[in-house]
């Protein structure tokens, strides 16, 4: 495994946390009424953690499965597996709110071992929750205690070989606890790649990928994950499923698509077959601007349904556009924040007067023609091309934006994201809906917009949301949050195109199912998981009472 341990309370690698220039500061300050909070964050040995529930004779049952060192019950390792990364998690972690950390954390060391603990944790009741990267931002890993004689956190780190590559068929075979940058490298040195880069690439492991439907910065090129994943193992407490015998079958419905987006919560996925393809040899990044995000979002259409889709292709809104996120590197360099920022924060996340910014990267094979026949779609629409500055600048900070949030959230900021999709024609009235809820919600919150991932019927939004904490930023963001997901529902969107279901989402996402589709989920529940031990509270509605 490459890379530094995560920050226990904050967003990737400690070593790159970045400080907000002071010109930023006081516009926050001034514009947003920003203010810095009375307490300064806890520190690691701060956090209060619930006593360890387990039984000793249960550790060491746990401990014969696994081996002796591989079942940690140390303060670090507990507050290290507590939650996921979404802004409330930062927020309690900051408090010094440990309360859901699991009462152990489990690293079993092959598919024959996680399918013995998950039998010995059907046997005792305890509640198992499948961890990756941590990385979720939905409520995805805090562990649910009810009826339980305790959580473990079952941590896939061992789990992190690649297993073979095919490439003949351009498939490999990874155990799912490969971190994305160890799979890249491990692939790069056969010329190939999995194409997949979402921002948090740094962190998030392949299992988790698969487990939450992830989709990456260049889903136009390559798809979404679940695009690329063509086989998998799933270890369950009802015994093993093995999916995947063809690239294609019409042998009834695809369980592989029952297995994506699952969440822990029908088993743990404990090897992936996944689709490759050769590393591009050339890249093209560059710029476009248009005059409004509706003329933009035209123009993504005409490319998602005439082509050719970029590798990479995201509009930001005016506001997003006039704050600099869709150029995250050069955030953070004073004063020319500082002017963006005051445009930005007068409009109060309204439509500015410079315009939206469309990032077009294209990579791989035929790069020179796609190039061309694409700026002919985009310069028929309207855009003025803005040469290969800001698709250069946009590609060298892809991962660089959510180091921020950090140092928002000490200045007394709240920065959140949150995202929908839905289908082309209904698209600007998730937009409007989207923002109106959180306006209603926060006052005169910053709220900003980008188009990343399209489709010849439709495309996603995604929000980034900035706001001064009140004095209980949780349950002032829980509120707002609560507002935007009714918003979604009611405004015809899914409740989520990329980040899954978790807890946050669960009422929301009851209400895309209905009656039927929730009695399904049960049913596979109960089918695959009969103790109900598999991540407890996350993605299956519970029956209406
Ligand atoms: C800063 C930041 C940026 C992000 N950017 C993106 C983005 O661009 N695109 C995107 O799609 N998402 C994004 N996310 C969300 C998150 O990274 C993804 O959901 C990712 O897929 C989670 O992977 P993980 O390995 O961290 O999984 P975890 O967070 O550890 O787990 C996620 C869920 O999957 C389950 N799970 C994990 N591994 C397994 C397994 N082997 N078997 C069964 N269940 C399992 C867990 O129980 C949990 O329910 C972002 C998150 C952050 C914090």
């Amino acid at each position: 495994m490459t890379g530094e341990p995560m920050s226990w309370s904050g967003w990737g690698d400690p070593a790159k946390a970045r400080e907000l220039p002071e010109p930023v500061r006081a516009l926050l300050r001034d514009l947003l009424g920003v203010r810095a909070p009375g307490t300064p964050a806890a520190s690691l040995e701060q956090v209060v953690l619930p006593a360890v529930a387990l039984a000793e004779p249960l550790l060491g049952a746990l401990a014969k499965v696994v081996g002796d060192g591989h079942v940690l019950t140390g303060h670090e390792d507990r507050v290290r597996h507590t939650r996921g990364k979404s802004t409330p998690d930062l927020l309690r972690m900051r408090a010094g709110d440990g309360s859901d950390a699991p009462d152990a954390v489990v690293l079993p060391g092959s598919h024959e071992e996680v399918a013995e603990l998950l039998r010995l944790c059907s046997r005792e009741r305890v509640a198992v929750v499948p961890f990756g990267g941590g990385t979720s931002v939905v409520g995805g890993l805090a562990a649910s205690r009810e009826g339980f004689a305790g959580v473990i956190a079952l941590d896939l780190g061992r789990l992190d070989r690649l297993l073979f590559v095919d490439e003949e068929s351009m498939v490999a075979g990874f155990e799912p606890g490969v971190r994305a940058p160890d799979a890249e490298r491990l692939l790069a040195g056969r010329g190939l790649t999995l194409g997949h880069f979402p921002q948090s690439f740094e962190y998030a492991t392949l299992g988790g990928f698969a487990a939450a439907r992830s989709s990456g910065q260049a889903s136009a090129g390559y798809g979404r994950f679940d695009d690329v994943v063509v086989g998998l193992t799933l270890a369950t407490p009802s015994g093993t499923l093995e999916l995947g015998r063809a690239p294609k079958s019409a042998a009834g419905p695809d369980l592989r698509q029952l297995v994506l987006g699952s969440e822990g919560a029908f088993g743990v996925i404990t090897s992936l077959r996944l689709r490759v393809r050769r590393a591009p040899a050339e890249r093209r990044y560059e710029g476009w601007r248009f005059a409004s995000f509706a003329e933009g979002s035209a123009a993504v259409r005409a490319l998602a349904q005439e082509g050719p889709l970029p590798t990479v292709l995201r509009l930001s809104d005016e506001t997003e556009t006039m704050i600099g996120l869709a150029k995250p590197d050069e955030i953070g360099t004073g004063q020319a924040d500082a002017s963006r920022a005051s445009d930005a924060a007068a409009g109060s996340g309204g439509a500015g007067g410079s315009g939206c910014l469309l990032i077009a990267g294209f990579e791989g094979a035929r790069v020179g023609s796609r190039h061309a026949a694409a700026s002919a779609v985009l310069a028929r629409m309207g855009g003025e091309p803005l040469g290969p500055g800001p698709g250069e600048s946009w590609e060298h900070g892809r991962f660089s934006a959510p180091y921020l949030r950090d140092s928002l959230l000490a200045a007394g900021a709240t920065v959140e994201t949150l995202e929908t999709a839905g289908f082309w024609a209904n698209l600007p009235r998730l937009y409007d809906a989207v923002r109106l809820a959180l306006l209603g919600a926060l006052g005169s919150p910053l709220v900003m917009c980008h188009i990343s991932h399209v489709y010849e019927t439709g495309a996603s939004l995604y929000f980034t949301v900035v706001t001064p904490q009140d004095a209980d930023p949780v349950a002032q963001w829980d509120r707002a949050k609560a507002a935007v997901n009714a918003a979604i529902v009611e405004a015809g969107g899914t409740i989520t195109h990329h980040h899954g279901v978790g807890r946050d989402h669960l009422d929301a996402y009851a209400s895309e199912l209905g009656p039927v589709g929730a009695g399904i989920l049960r049913a596979v529940k109960a089918e695959l998981d009969p103790a109900g031990i598999l991540n407890p509270g996350a993605l299956i509605p519970p029956p209406a009472s």
